[in-house]
């Protein structure tokens, strides 16, 4: 059987350099191009890339992807940045490539989908939440892809209970004591050398609090899910966002 045609763009990376080497140990796929910033992106179609993994940066993904789109070549997406603005942007190079497959997902860790899973399911319960997202000094963007998506779905899970907005009592304080506001959920962002990537949900109500805490130690955290969404977005034409939407039990361990 023929190998998948696989490219990284942003492959001198922290993730990119760590998923080139995923992509080259995978025996049904084949590393076909390896992008760093001075690379022009018809490397892609020289190579005859079908997916492209883009991890790169905010400021350079959506150009990144516009490309692969407009040529037909699969994304699978680590790189943040994305507001509806840009989303609405994708889709519409979508449409134009309606067989084209974009998944971005927020975090590539099962634990961290996990997090957010659970994260839903406690938002009812709780009156109150918060969001601390700790990662390494290097990292451009804050807060992280990973709790602003957080965020959302604990505002979204308040929101179909018809839960309030929380209330802030807060009248006097520095700018930035309470964090980013995301959706009416106050998060916060550590970034300290030593750190890789790590989120606390810190959920509270009468007399109990409620913490679930997830750690990535080191990027091959995120290696599974990379190559497992280069495999399934061939078949998922459109936009997909999470990783959740392709795991399945098969994808569990020592289920092949
Ligand atoms: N979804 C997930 O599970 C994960 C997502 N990420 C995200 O992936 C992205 C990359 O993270 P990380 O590897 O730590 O970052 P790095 O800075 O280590 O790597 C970024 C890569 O992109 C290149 N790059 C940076 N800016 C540009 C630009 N303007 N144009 C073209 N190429 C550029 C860099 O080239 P050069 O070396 O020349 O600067 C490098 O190859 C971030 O958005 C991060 O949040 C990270 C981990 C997991
Ligand atoms: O920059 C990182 O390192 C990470 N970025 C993603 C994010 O912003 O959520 C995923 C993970 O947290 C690692």
């Amino acid at each position: 059987m023929s190998k998948l045609r696989v490219a990284v763009i942003g492959a001198t990376g922290r993730i990119g350099s760590e998923a080139v080497r995923a992509v080259e140990a995978a025996d049904d796929l084949e590393l076909v191009a390896a992008l760093g910033r001075n690379d022009p992106l018809t490397a892609l179609t020289d190579a005859g890339a079908q997916v492209a993994v883009e991890l790169t940066h905010p400021d350079a993904v959506m150009a990144n992807l516009e490309f692969c789109v407009r040529n037909g070549i699969h994304g699978v997406v680590g790189t943040t940045g994305w507001t509806e603005e840009r989303l609405t942007a994708l889709n519409g190079w979508l449409a134009d490539s309606p067989a084209t497959g974009v998944l971005i997902a927020p975090n590539f860790s099962i634990g961290a989908v996990l997090t957010m899973r659970f994260a839903q399911q406690a938002a009812r319960w709780f009156e109150t939440v918060e969001v601390i997202e700790l990662h390494h000094n290097k990292k451009a963007d804050a807060p992280s892809g990973t709790a602003t998506r957080t965020a959302q779905l604990i505002a979204a899970a308040r929101d179909e209970a018809g839960m309030p907005r929380q209330q802030d009592p807060t009248t006097h304080g520095l700018d930035g004591a309470r964090g980013a506001d995301v959706d009416g959920v106050p998060v916060h962002s550590v970034r300290l050398r030593g750190l890789l990537a790590h989120q606390e949900v810190l959920f509270g109500d009468t007399g109990e609090t409620l913490t679930i805490r997830h750690d990535s130690l080191h990027h091959s955290s995120f290696m599974p899910g990379i190559l497992l969404a280069a495999r399934k977005v061939t078949g998922t034409p459109g936009l997909t966002f999470g990783l959740e939407h392709f795991l399945t039990d098969e994808h569990r361990p020592g289920q092949d």
